[in-house]
């Protein structure tokens, strides 16, 4: 069946590759993936070694042609957005690019120290300049002239051969330099005599260590070639062009290796066929893992792992630290990985010896590796789901205290007692004890159901994924469960978290019979989703939802969710609290039986009502300069907000609820709510 999946997949790609109507880009689109097939058919072994690296280099060669050809009707021409696009991707975000190419530490570079050792020198004086991407699209140029010293490649023969005018190659390999963990990278080669030439900051040692793993398999092939092709003085002009940077995620499947006699012969110019190596079974993670240990150099991967280790370490008794607002837990997620991008899963849980459920190897010498966690969970679930759910729903806003919000003392209360306590102390709240798996929390708009939320996700130190129902229904339309199972799946991930699903209402609404077939299967698979977390004592998912419209809730979906807390509108003190919070930020002549007065007026305000009317109010000094240029005032001449403002404001700011809608609260309140 996979077979044949593949087999009409390359078929169809076939015809467009030989198709005289398709573009470039279709065509750079198939390559990519018959390519990918390869790879992927030699890693479930469908094909032998060589025929593997046959394949791969025809195809390769093929795709290469058409990525940096710049005939417009042939071509992609894209080099440099490639290069761009790498420069962007491989950032650490922890660990901002630094260059640390200088000219001096070039001059420090073991290849280049080799190649003035073996003492042959260049007919002509070298120009080496490097040019350096950092970060987005910054170049920095470093132009540094050697003199007095030639590089030879220790055959007699110039690197730098004459003849070379139009070659570029691409040269993708980020070096770490073991002793100031710096990463430096030396993009674009142009050995074009006497022009430009930069220096590859790599030593052959280096090329056979790496072995062309990795992501940077490819270039590092055409950078081998050019090499070694230079040093053997030949012209390269016929050479076949360099790779596309994006062809490196492919050898993260299995390794790629030059073999030590390919080593041996990079300066004898020899031909280096890309091969897999015999044997090799190390990943390519485990490899780049070893190479930046030895650096000092962390990816975000890693980064994310030791901060994640340290976390856990610090609080033994699960106590987690409040990852919402306060720190961004951006999982890597925050950027683009490109087409060919892997998405790095996020942490799973740990158990209560500290395991985190990651595999961890034995390297045979006693020291143990990590590898990065690949859950069988995740394997279902589209990268791409994942994606948007740590880009768009996972919630990194401020951080919101209780005492942020006013009144509500009751449920404040309760959800602290149910929700916040055992998140914070599991070891405590087990059995009968334990939290439960869904809430509710209704009443009027603009009562602080969302900001409960967020606070209930800020100080359990939970992860928060905020969701609005109604962008499930029409945002990702046909996909809406998946991104239910995706958000469930990740959460699990990221416990203890919190799900804040906002107008719960609309996706959870009573069965009708005009309901529309995908909304039908997205509440199936929500109640599914939850009867999951609730039924699984290890998981640490809690569900809040939010509604103003309660009573529109199916019940299966009502019973889930145990917890059904009123929020009402403010009462006077709340209001007052809200006031004199708002007011307390700006320059304010207030006295206190003022705002109590204000606070008597606006009885049947929600807290949204009380914050719109204190930012009509603050509007009032700035109406009042009418004498006076807007451009040209001086904030000092600014007055202060005074009760009058107020009384103009109440003149625009009505109560946003009725008392009809009320009393409906209060009747389902009294009917299904948890409260008193
Ligand atoms: N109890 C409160 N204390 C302080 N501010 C509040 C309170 N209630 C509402 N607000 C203010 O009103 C804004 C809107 O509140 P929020 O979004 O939490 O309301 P909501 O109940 O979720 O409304 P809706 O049902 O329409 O989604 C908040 O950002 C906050 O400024
Ligand atoms: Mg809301």
């Amino acid at each position: 069946m996979q077979t044949d999946i593949h087999m009409s997949e390359w078929q169809r790609n076939y015809f467009i590759v030989t198709s005289d109507t398709s573009t470039p880009g279709q065509k750079a689109d198939a390559y990519r993936s018959q390519i990918l097939h390869i790879q992927h058919a030699w890693a479930n072994s469908d094909i032998s070694q060589n025929c593997a690296a046959n394949l791969f280099k025809t195809f390769v060669e093929k795709y290469s042609e058409i990525i940096d050809s710049d005939n417009v009707e042939r071509g992609l021409n894209n080099y440099a957005k490639d290069i761009l696009t790498m420069v962007k991707y491989q950032q650490n975000e922890s660990d901002k690019w630094q260059s640390a190419l200088t000219p001096n530490n070039v001059m420090e570079l073991k290849c280049i120290q080799a190649m003035m050792r073996a003492g042959k020198m260049f007919e002509m004086p070298l120009k080496a300049q490097i040019d350096i991407s950092i970060d987005k699209q910054v170049t920095e140029s470093v132009s540094s002239n050697v003199p007095n010293h030639t590089l030879s490649s220790g055959h007699g023969e110039s690197v730098v051969g004459a003849g070379l005018s139009n070659y570029v190659t691409q040269a993708t390999e980020i070096c770490e330099k073991p002793s100031t963990s710096k990463c430096y990278r030396n993009d674009i080669f142009s050995p074009k005599a006497g022009v430009t030439c930069s220096v590859l900051p790599v030593t052959m040692n280096d090329v056979s260590s790496r072995a062309l793993t990795g992501s940077n398999e490819s270039a590092f092939n055409s950078s081998l070639k050019s090499t070694s092709n230079a040093c053997s003085g030949q012209d390269l002009s016929s050479a076949p062009s360099a790779f596309s940077a994006r062809m490196g995620n492919l050898g993260k499947r299995k390794t790629f290796a030059v073999s030590s006699e390919d080593n041996s012969n990079i300066s004898s110019g020899s031909t280096h066929k890309l091969v897999p190596r015999e044997g090799s079974n190390i990943p390519w993670n485990e490899k780049k893992n070893n190479e930046n240990k030895a650096s000092g150099f962390k990816t975000a991967k890693e980064q994310l792992w030791v901060d994640q280790q340290k976390k856990f370490q610090n609080h033994p008794q699960h106590i987690p630290l409040p990852s919402y607002g306060g720190t961004k837990k951006s999982l890597g997620a925050g950027r683009s990985r490109g087409p060919f991008g892997k998405f790095v899963p996020p942490l799973p849980k740990q158990d209560g010896n500290g395991n985190t459920g990651m595999p961890v190897k034995s390297n045979g010498t006693g020291s143990t590796e990590l590898t990065y966690p690949i859950d069988e969970r995740l394997k279902n679930i589209e990268p791409k789901m994942i994606e948007l759910i740590m880009h768009e729903i996972m919630d990194h806003g401020p951080p919101v205290n209780w005492d942020d919000i006013a009144g509500v003392e009751f449920a404040k209360t309760t959800i602290k007692e149910i929700v916040v306590w055992p998140m914070l102390r599991p070891d405590i709240f087990t059995g009968l004890r334990g939290p439960p798996k869904g809430i509710l929390l209704f009443g009027p708009p603009g009562t602080g159901k969302t900001l409960i939320g967020k606070c209930i996700a800020c100080q359990s130190g939970a992860t928060f994924f905020s969701i609005s129902a109604s962008s499930l229904t029409s945002k990702w339309v046909g996909e809406g469960e998946k991104m239910v199972r995706a958000l469930f799946t990740v959460a699990r991930f990221q416990q203890p978290a919190v799900i804040f699903i906002d107008e719960i209402d609309s996706l959870l609404s009573q069965r009708g019979d005009g309901e529309h077939e995908s909304s039908r299967r997205i509440k199936t698979e929500f109640l599914v989703q939850l009867d999951g977390v609730a039924t699984s004592s290890e998981d640490r998912i809690l569900v809040v939802g939010a509604t103003n419209r309660p009573q529109e809730i199916d019940e299966a979906a009502r019973r889930r969710l145990v917890k059904r807390l009123y929020i009402p509108l403010p009462e006077a003190s709340a209001r007052k609290q809200i006031v004199s919070c708002l007011m307390s930020k700006e320059h304010c002549s207030l006295t206190e039986e003022e705002i109590d007065l204000i606070v008597k007026k606006s009885d049947g305000f929600s807290g949204a009502d009380m914050t719109q009317l204190c930012r009509e109010a603050s509007l009032g000094p700035i109406r009042s300069l009418q004498t006076l240029d807007i451009t040209t005032v001086r904030p000092e001449q600014v007055r202060s907000i005074a009760f009058q403002d107020f009384e103009s404001a109440f003149k625009t700011v009505r109560p946003s609820v009725s008392s009809t809608d009320l009393e409906l609260y209060e009747t389902w309140n009294q009917m299904f709510g948890s409260g008193r």
